[in-house]
């Protein structure tokens, strides 16, 4: 396929155009701080990059009437709400997290939640130095998943791609569920299985979840 990226020339965006070119996908358009890289139109639209670029998206895939697949983080309720109202006309996929792993700790995160009643849980995250958003999309998504108001500890530390652990302990015992990203190749991946998933729909708003 050919495919768009808004922040092409990021961390996630070069990870995700390499990957796709190793499957002979081709990059054929681009957005990122210093504007546009056109070669032709693309057929679906990729964005990692921030959440003041969210409505330079919406603009491009409304332009191109093409599929979305958006991991950028921090976006705000009345962002995922556009998403909403996007997903009416094309397939958007939204995910905080691409990787196959965090999607299985949201599935133990989901089987623990009601068993855990009265014990201390916290969420600790940690990134490379140069992430923007404190705390992670991750580190919400697994709060939310949680349905409790749990403390999220944040450290950027070097050249980290994403560790998240979720604390829980009572006065005998502490259990705890780690993940850990060994590049962002596993956010890439999930990328490449999310665009393939959405090539034969014509619209709706999906998850990572729905995906896998
Ligand atoms: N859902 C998931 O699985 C994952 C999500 N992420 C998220 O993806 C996003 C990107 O992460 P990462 O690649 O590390 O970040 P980067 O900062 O490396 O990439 C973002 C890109 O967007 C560019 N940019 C900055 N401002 C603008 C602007 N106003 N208009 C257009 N482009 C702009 C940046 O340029 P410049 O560097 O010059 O500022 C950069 O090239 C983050 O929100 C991160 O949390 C990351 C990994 C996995
Ligand atoms: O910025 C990153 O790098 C990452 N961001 C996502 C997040 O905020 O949860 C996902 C991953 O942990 C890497």
């Amino acid at each position: 396929m050919k495919i768009g990226i808004v922040g092409y020339k990021g961390r996630m965006g070069k990870e995700i155009k390499d990957l796709f070119e190793e499957k002979n996908h081709e990059f054929v358009w681009g957005y990122d701080k210093d504007g546009e890289y056109f070669q032709e139109p693309p057929q679906i639209i990729i964005d990692f990059s921030l959440p003041e670029v969210f409505e330079k998206t919406e603009d491009y895939v409304k332009k191109f009437k093409v599929p979305l697949i958006i991991g950028t983080t921090g976006l705000r309720d009345e962002q995922i709400e556009a998403l909403k109202a996007l997903a009416k006309d094309v397939p958007v996929v939204q995910s905080y997290n691409f990787s196959i792993g965090i999607q299985l700790f949201l599935k133990m995160v989901d089987f623990l939640k009601d068993k855990i009643d009265g014990w201390d849980i916290e969420i600790v995250e940690t990134h490379h130095r140069f992430k923007k958003d404190k705390p992670s999309g991750t580190a919400k998504m697994i709060k939310e998943s949680l349905d409790k108001d749990v403390p999220i500890s944040s450290l950027r530390l070097g050249n980290v791609a994403g560790d998240h652990v979720l604390y829980m302990a009572n006065l005998g015992e502490v259990l705890s569920i780690s993940h850990r990203a060994l590049s962002r190749r596993a956010f890439a991946e999930g990328v490449l299985k999310s665009a393939e998933f959405v090539t034969n729909k014509k619209n709706g708003y999906f998850t990572f979840t729905d995906v896998i």
